[in-house]
């Protein structure tokens, strides 16, 4: 359905600091980490974990680490893009394997994405969006009565070209390619973007900051992984802090 005959509006945030937290109150929050925080907890939940609660910092992990029982959780996350010392997992998509997440919860701290879904908290709802589960994703959106926003969670405080893009994507979806003339700069910006690099995500995000920064420490197989679309149906949404499945118990 095109946006230009809906009532509700689409923005797009460009970091998880380029917004005040009230103003999400009352609309609809997707938190877009394609790289890779979004990527792995759709993976993981793909692959069958209970829940994901996202935590700011090694303090809060550890606090609700200690409140369940050790069978039960896995303790995860990164910091500057390496696994922390002493956590059972860190922040590769490809880690998380049936194997290793089926009936888990993953505690996760990772140094953008998680801090982003925290500071969504106000929303009306946050779901969690990247390549792998945009078709998904943009049903549900399409359903959706309240505006719109689109949380990039960025690096530090700054722009990501892969969650910019992909947030792109999602609009460009959305309104079957024609930008209507109500939507905020933001999401004129990241459909323009989607529209100049979109034909081929992989080659745009293998140039990116993240890509250039972290080259020794994230495989190519990893942004590769992470650059699929519409690879898996899942809906992770949160309540009361636990992000899980909103199609879990169908399938
Ligand atoms: O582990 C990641 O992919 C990144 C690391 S960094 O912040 O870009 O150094 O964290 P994320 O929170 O998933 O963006």
């Amino acid at each position: 359905m095109s946006h230009e005959f809906m009532n509700n509006k689409i923005d797009v945030f460009i970091s998880s600091q380029s917004f005040q937290e009230e103003e999400l109150r009352d609309k609809t929050a997707v938190v877009v980490d394609v790289l890779r925080a979004s990527s792995t907890m759709i993976t993981a939940l793909h692959n069958r974990a209970k829940g994901v609660i996202p935590v700011a910092d090694m303090g809060d992990a550890s606090k609700i680490s200690q409140n369940l029982d050790s069978p039960h959780y896995l303790l995860c996350g990164e910091k500057d893009g390496v696994k922390i010392e002493g956590y059972d997992l860190g922040n590769s998509p490809l880690d998380y394997d049936g194997e290793k997440v089926e009936d888990k919860t993953i505690i996760l701290n990772t140094t953008n994405g998680t801090k982003a879904i925290k500071r969504a908290g106000l929303a009306d709802r946050v779901l969690i969006g990247s390549f792998l589960n945009l078709r998904t994703l943009i049903t549900d959106l399409e359903k959706v009565e309240t505006d719109i926003v689109l949380v990039c969670a960025g690096w530090k405080g700054r722009l990501a070209l892969e969650d910019l893009l992909c947030a792109g994507n999602i609009i460009y979806e959305l309104t079957d390619g024609i930008l209507p003339h109500n939507v905020q700069d933001g999401a004129k910006v990241a459909f323009g973007l989607y529209e100049k690099f979109g034909d081929d995500i992989e080659q745009a995000v293998k140039t990116s900051n993240y890509a250039v920064r972290l080259k020794d420490l994230v495989s190519e197989e990893d942004i590769a992984y992470c650059c699929q679309r519409n690879k898996m149906q899942v809906l992770p949404v949160m309540k009361e802090g636990i992000i899980s499945d909103f199609y879990g118990k169908e399938k």
